[in-house]
């Protein structure tokens, strides 16, 4: 079987420790020949770099592995490369949520102004980082996973609508399946999708047996409501605490589910359809950027660090041999992580879709790809999150059909704010840019769109281009 070469661009994301690990659980089904992390802060990487070089040592040896901040060596000769950057890095992430609330507006990575600003930063940075993968390696997939997806897709589709391998995922509407699908007594790995909507902005509205073609999309939403109370009980009962975003927010999403129950949402719409409950969800003086921070970073750091100090995991609590065994499966990811639990679906869904396109096995997953009729009473041009095949040459997007009037609204909305921000970004121009803040449902009033534009203007420094 061919050994297959791999590039993490991002390697100093805290994503990259559990995916390294996965990639080692995945020799016998995704063997590999090089992985190379890579990234543009040297002393960040090294904290994630060194402790792939000592996993690897152990329990991957003929792997060739290093990480880089060179392009050449980064980017020569691979197959795939897992696009997980985060311009600007966590200091933006700080702005783009604290600012808006300093008038009262929800502070968010991805939706509303904080979003738009990470997307000003990213699409200019990820238009970048594609010509240099493609000056390398002109036929290696590239799975990207940076945000803002919605908008990076935007911007991809304009500058390389010819790239049939270039894909723009998530791992939310996976994690609403695993938090939904047990309810039934159903695992993700026995259905298929049936789903629509811009990124972070989506909906499913099937769920079938991948042998029966079975829906369990209304035996689930019957259930909820006929159990509304117990399993509302059951939500509050998982939250771990005032900074478990993820607990809550699934929390609130049941909440959302109650209100329109002929749909699962993706817990994003939250924020579009519940504003007021979302702004008062966290305030200037602490973010989701703080619970990262004081999270998710300070453990997989800790973790990357001791096992660095260490230089060996075989014989001490950080072992994994136990897991690293060819039959392992990955339709099991809440096994995929030791790193840092919450990462379960990321590396999974991932790996998920390139054992599709290795195999050519035309699995069912969930890409961003034109809409040119999948929906045909949406704009042609949205990128929209819907179920594809994924084979080995392409993907190929499942027809949807028309939208109801409600989801038609708010994605129409959505997109011409997308859409006006990805031409502001392209074209430097400020007055689209200032048609894209207000057009956002969050942001509504174009004197609050002003302030924020001239705001993030000042935080972003050298990462905001030069709008005339
Ligand atoms: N699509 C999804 O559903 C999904 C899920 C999780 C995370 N993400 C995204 O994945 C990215 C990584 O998330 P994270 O929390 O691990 O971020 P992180 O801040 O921990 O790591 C991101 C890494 O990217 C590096 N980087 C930034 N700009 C770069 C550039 N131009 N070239 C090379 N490296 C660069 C940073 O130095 C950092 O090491 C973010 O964009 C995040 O929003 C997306
Ligand atoms: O606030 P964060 O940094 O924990 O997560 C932001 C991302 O949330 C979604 O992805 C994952 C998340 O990365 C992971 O930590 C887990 O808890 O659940 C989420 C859904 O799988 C979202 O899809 C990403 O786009 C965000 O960047
Ligand atoms: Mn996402």
């Amino acid at each position: 079987m061919k050994k297959y070469s791999v590039v993490i661009c991002g390697g100093g994301s805290t994503y990259t420790p559990d995916m390294m690990e996965l990639l080692c659980m995945m020799q016998k089904d995704f063997p590999l020949k090089k992985v190379v992390l890579f990234d543009n802060d040297e002393e960040r990487q090294k904290i994630v770099g060194e402790y792939g070089r000592i996993m690897f040592q152990e329990y991957y040896p003929e792997l060739e592995y290093s990480y880089t901040l060179d392009k050449e060596e980064a980017f020569q000769d691979i197959d795939f490369a897992f696009v997980q950057i985060r311009a600007g890095g966590m200091d933006q992430r700080n702005n783009d949520e604290k600012v808006p609330y300093r008038y009262n507006c929800i502070g968010q990575e991805t939706c509303g102004p904080g979003g738009l600003a990470y997307g000003v930063r990213s699409v200019v940075q990820m238009i970048d980082m594609i010509k240099d993968i493609r000056t390398y390696s002109k036929d290696a997939w590239i799975i990207n996973y940076s945000n803002p997806a919605a908008i990076v897709a935007e911007a991809t589709k304009r500058l390389f609508p010819h790239d049939k391998k270039l894909v723009n995922i998530c791992d939310m509407p996976t994690s609403v399946l695993d938090a939904y699908l047990p309810l039934i007594h159903v695992k993700r790995s026995q259905i298929y999708p049936k789903f629509f909507g811009l990124n972070h902005f989506g909906w499913f509205t099937g769920l079938y047996d991948k042998k029966s073609g079975h829906d369990y999309l209304p035996e689930l939403l019957a259930y909820v409501k006929e159990h509304y109370d117990e399993v509302h009980e059951q939500f509050t009962a998982k939250i771990k605490g005032k900074d478990d975003h993820w607990g809550i927010t699934f929390l609130h999403h049941l909440e959302m589910l109650h209100d329109f129950p002929y749909a699962l949402p993706n817990t994003y719409n939250l924020y579009y359809l519940y504003p007021d409950k979302c702004l008062k969800h966290y305030d200037i003086r602490h973010t989701r950027y703080d619970e990262v921070i004081q999270g998710r970073e300070t453990m997989v750091f800790a973790y990357c660090k001791e096992i660095a100090a260490l230089g060996k995991m075989k014989g001490t609590k950080y072992d994994i041999s136990a897991k690293i065994n060819p039959d392992y499966k990955v339709d099991n990811p809440q096994a995929a992580s030791t790193v840092y639990a919450d990462n379960d679906v990321h590396a999974a869904y991932l790996v998920e879709l390139v054992l599709s396109i290795i195999n050519n096995a035309n699995e069912i997953g969930l890409v961003m790809v034109k809409n040119d009729g999948i929906c045909p009473n949406l704009d042609a041009g949205m990128m929209l999150e819907v179920a594809c095949r994924i084979g080995k040459e392409e993907i190929v997007p499942l027809h949807y059909g028309p939208v109801p009037q409600f989801e038609k609204g708010l994605l129409e909305n959505q997109y011409a704010c997308e859409k006006l921000l990805v031409d502001a970004i392209l074209d430097k121009d400020d007055f689209k840019l200032l048609q894209a803040f207000t057009e956002n449902r969050i942001v509504r009033d174009a004197d609050l769109a002003k302030q924020l534009i001239a705001d993030f203007k000042e935080v972003n420094g050298d990462f905001w281009p030069q709008f005339q």
